[in-house]
């Protein structure tokens, strides 16, 4: 089991990954390519691209290799780019849940926008061995929604995003 520490080190790049897709600016290749499922409804939407996917899982992966460098643990490299890797997945399966429920691209959905990604992190992490610890993972999850919040709001400010949720 990570440490509180290593724990809080190997989740901040999945902070980094999610934050940076909507420095894209709503541009890229839908993930889904169009398609959509047997509802009719699309398959994710317009809101995952390929380059949204790219550009996530290289910034996680930097701020891992930092955080890695500082730390000396090469389990912070390969926990960071893991739980950026399950931010963006978890992201992508938040968008298919909404777009099951009939809500579209930018749709408000409390609590499931904001924890998406956090709870990606944590699943692939814990699916890979790495098991955080537990007391840090449910402390950090209002912290990550507050900052998921305010950065969000900021970047609708910054017309960076549509919506500020
Ligand atoms: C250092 C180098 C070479 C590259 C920079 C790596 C880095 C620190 C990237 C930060 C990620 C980034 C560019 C964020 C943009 C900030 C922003 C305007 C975000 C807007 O909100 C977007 C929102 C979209 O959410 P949604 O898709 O779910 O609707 O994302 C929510 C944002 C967050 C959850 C948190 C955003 C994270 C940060 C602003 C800080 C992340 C940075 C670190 C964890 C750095 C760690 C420390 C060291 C020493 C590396
Ligand atoms: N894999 C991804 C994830 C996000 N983004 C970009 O980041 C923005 C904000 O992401 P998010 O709020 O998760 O997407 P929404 O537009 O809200 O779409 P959805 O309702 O499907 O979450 C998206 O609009 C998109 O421009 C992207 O290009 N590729
Ligand atoms: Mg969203």
């Amino acid at each position: 089991m990570l440490t509180p520490t290593e724990t809080v080190l190997v989740l901040l790049p999945a902070l980094a990954a999610n934050g940076s897709p909507v420095l894209l600016g709503h541009r890229g290749t839908p993930i889904d390519g169009g398609r959509r499922f047997i509802d009719g409804r699309p398959l994710l939407g317009p809101g995952k691209t390929w380059e949204g996917l790219a550009l996530g899982t290289l910034y996680g992966s930097i701020v891992a290799l930092l955080l890695a460098s500082l730390t000396c643990r090469p389990l912070i490299l390969w926990g960071g780019i893991a739980a950026s890797l399950g931010a963006l997945i978890g992201d992508m399966l938040a968008a298919f849940i909404k777009r099951r429920l009939g809500l579209e691209r930018g749709a408000p959905a409390p609590v499931l926008d904001q924890l998406d990604f956090y709870s990606g992190a944590l699943l692939l992490l814990y699916t890979l061995g790495l098991v955080v610890d537990p007391l840090t993972a449910v402390l950090l999850a209002p912290a990550v929604f507050m900052l998921h919040r305010a950065t969000n709001i900021a970047a609708n400010k910054l017309r960076l995003k549509q919506v500020p949720w």
